[in-house]
Parts: structure tokens; sequence; C-alpha cells
């Protein structure tokens, strides 16, 4: 578990160096490869340039901090991660981003950004060709995250990739390892900024 540790905070302090999570926000997690029911979040307020190992505190399914960490707050956010381990009981880790692009696809008044064509689709897991088209969700944002929950649950429907957008907010990625989600979550982001970047020129 240490080694996920020490390589999910390698992960997050690139991400921040990528402008990805500014002012202590974003959240991140997986699941103990030995207790599928025990998630290793992300603490609440973490300066993610200065993440380390120890910036990690165990939950439950429910997002209650577990005994040896009680007093210790989690993500504000826990709910969404146990929400999606329950809704896709394979996945095993779940990183989220703050990124310009994300934020700014979340502003068209739409409920998806639809993304077609690109070479890069291919990151999407079973994605094995450039010639389709996907529809990444766009959730509208709020702090109250049982609420939060309900929508993901009520429109699983939608989630075709392993990604959301929270709209003015950032994007939500998940995937069966550490690597899997870090692609997952890559894949989206640069999808966002080339289409984003593709449709300003365009007008
Ligand atoms: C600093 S604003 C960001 C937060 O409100 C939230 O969206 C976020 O991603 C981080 O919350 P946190 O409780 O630190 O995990
Ligand atoms: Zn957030």
């Amino acid at each position: 578990m240490e080694d996920l540790k020490s390589q999910l905070a390698q992960v997050i302090r690139g991400y921040h160096q990528k402008g990805w999570s500014p002012a202590t926000s974003t959240n991140y997690s997986f699941r103990l490869p030995t207790n599928s029911n025990v998630i290793v979040v992300s603490k609440s307020g973490i300066d993610k340039s200065l993440f380390s190992e120890n910036d990690f505190m165990e939950v439950d399914m429910q997002g209650n901090a577990l005994a040896a960490y009680e007093g210790i707050r989690p993500s504000a956010e826990t709910l969404i991660h146990c929400k999606l381990y329950q809704l896709f009981p394979e996945m095993m880790c779940i990183v989220h981003s703050h990124s310009v692009y994300s934020v700014l696809q979340s502003m068209k008044n739409q409920t998806s950004v639809e993304l077609s064509g690109y070479e890069v689709l291919k990151g999407f897991e079973g994605i094995k060709t450039h010639e389709t088209t996907v529809q990444v969700p766009i959730f509208d944002n709020t702090q109250d995250m049982p609420a939060f929950a309900n929508v993901l649950e009520e429109d699983k429907v939608r989630l075709t990739v392993p990604a959301f957008i929270m709209r003015q907010h950032g994007t939500y990625a998940w995937g069966k390892n550490l690597f899997e989600a870090k692609r997952h979550l890559e894949t989206a982001e640069y999808l966002f900024e080339v289409d984003w970047k593709f449709s300003e020129k365009s007008v």
C-alpha cells in the first residue's frame, strides 16, 4: 500500500504542476487491494504541490473515517468517490482535476461534451478507433454531496466513458488501477483542451 500511496502522491504533485489543482483543490483515492471496502482518500484542504503519502487517510464505503483516523477530515467530496466505487465495483482508483479547459467546456450550457474523431479517444478503455463519438456528461455543481451522489446513481446510464465534468468545477475520472485512472483523466483533459481550442478557432 505504501507504494501505491507514494505513486499516487507523485501523480498528484505532477498534476499540480500542470495547473490542474489550484488553491488546495482536487481529491484522489484508491481502494486497498487487500480489502476493497477500505478507501484510501486524500485529506481535505491539502496543498497539492506538497502532497505526500501522509496526506491520505482511510474511510469506509460510506465515507466514515476508520478508527485510526478519527477526527481527521477526509476530502469534502469523499461521497463522490464512495458512490463511484459502489456503481463500478471493479474500479480501484479515482482522480479529480480542476483544470481550466474542463471548466470552460462546462460553461457551454450543454449537458455533455461531445468528442468525435480524435485518435486520443482510444485512451478510454474499450475504444479501439478514432472513428467514434463519445459524450462526456456534465452534471451541475453542488455542495450537497449526498444529493450529487444520488444524481450519479440515477444517471449512471450517462456514464458511458470513465469520466464526467462537474459544471464550473472540474473533472472526475476512474479506472481499475492508478495507471488506468490516470490515463482516463489525461485523455479527457487533453480532449477538452484540443476541442476547446479548435472551436475557438472556428468561430
Ligand atoms: C479549494 S476549492 C476546492 C474544493 O471545494 C473541492 O472542490 C476540492 O476538489 C477539494 O476539496 P477537499 O476537501 O480539499 O478534497
Ligand atoms: Zn473539486
